[in-house]
């Protein structure tokens, strides 16, 4: 037997992705799954409405979804978007997928209606105006992505203009007391609430013992913090922190993870592999 490789005996650090699937599979109905979209289920395009999921993928959370106890989408992006992009997990069968939109400002469980947070509501119309003022002002190359209740400039089709997109909505945010989170060739703008991937990992784990995140960027990293603080207090508990790789915020996101998987195409293979064992 591997050192590590001991079924219900937590993996000690550090484990390589079989042993802490090993692990988990000694435990399914114990364990969340929690995923973020943009760079992790689907590959990064240029423009952000032509990107979707790997189908190796959905296929195999959609699977997934079927042995362990919960999984869930923690994503930028609305959940309406998540719906139409994952279709395989908004089935009336599958009650236990959890969608967190807009870094946990919306949430939706299964089939049932989205819930906005209360305190973000009065801050649709700023936004709104927000993204038109920003299609006037921002110079051509630029890409303004409204969200209802948060703003994405992009920058990733014109890279010499990441300072001046950068400036300018920082300067926007200070204007109107607004959040900044920044990105993949992207800065976001959202409504002063606290709430953030780190807050909805903490509260989504519940009573699981065991939970994995994969996430890409640098708004994953709290996400992977709120894992390292339960396993902290709660010996019980195992987090495994998974990177997917990437040229931009790869090396931070890495830096911070257990284990790094080389792109959305080859975590299909991984969570497919891992749904057979369950099988
Ligand atoms: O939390 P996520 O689901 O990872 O969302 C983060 C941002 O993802 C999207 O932008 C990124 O992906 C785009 C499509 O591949 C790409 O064009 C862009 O350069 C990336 O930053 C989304 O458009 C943003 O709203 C999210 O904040």
């Amino acid at each position: 037997m591997r050192p590590n490789d001991q079924g219900e005996t937590r993996p000690s650090r550090p484990f390589t992705a079989d042993q802490a699937w090993h692990h988990t599979a000694a435990s399914p109905a114990k364990t969340v799954l929690f995923f973020d979209f943009d760079g992790v289920l689907s590959p990064v395009e240029d423009d952000p409405n032509a990107a979707q999921p790997v189908p190796e993928v959905t296929a195999a959370v959609a699977g997934l979804a079927e042995h362990v106890r919960q999984i869930s989408l923690v994503s930028a992006r609305p959940v309406d978007f998540l719906r139409d992009r994952l279709p395989t997990l908004d089935i009336p069968t599958l009650e236990n997928v959890d969608f967190f939109g807009l870094y946990g400002l919306e949430h939706s469980r299964g089939h049932g209606e989205t819930i906005t947070e209360p305190d973000a509501l009065p801050f649709v119309p700023a936004m709104a105006e927000l993204a038109e003022r920003a299609r006037v002002e921002l110079p051509e190359g630029a890409l303004v992505e409204y969200k209802r209740l948060s703003v994405a400039l992009h920058y990733r089709t014109s890279p010499h203009l990441a300072q001046q997109v950068e400036a300018w909505g920082r300067a926007e945010a200070e204007r109107l007391g607004l959040k900044v989170q920044g990105g993949r060739m992207v800065i976001e703008l959202k409504p002063p609430v606290d709430r953030d991937k780190g807050m909805v990992v903490r509260d989504a784990v519940g009573d699981a013992r065991i939970a994995w995140y994969f996430g890409d960027d640098v708004s994953d990293i709290k996400a992977f913090n709120a894992l390292r603080a339960r396993e902290a207090e709660d010996p019980g508990f195992f987090g495994v922190c998974v990177a997917v790789a990437n040229p931009e915020t790869g090396r931070e996101v890495a830096g911070a993870a257990d284990l790094t998987i080389d792109s959305p195409q080859a975590l299909g293979k991984f969570l497919a592999a891992a749904l057979q064992s369950l099988r």
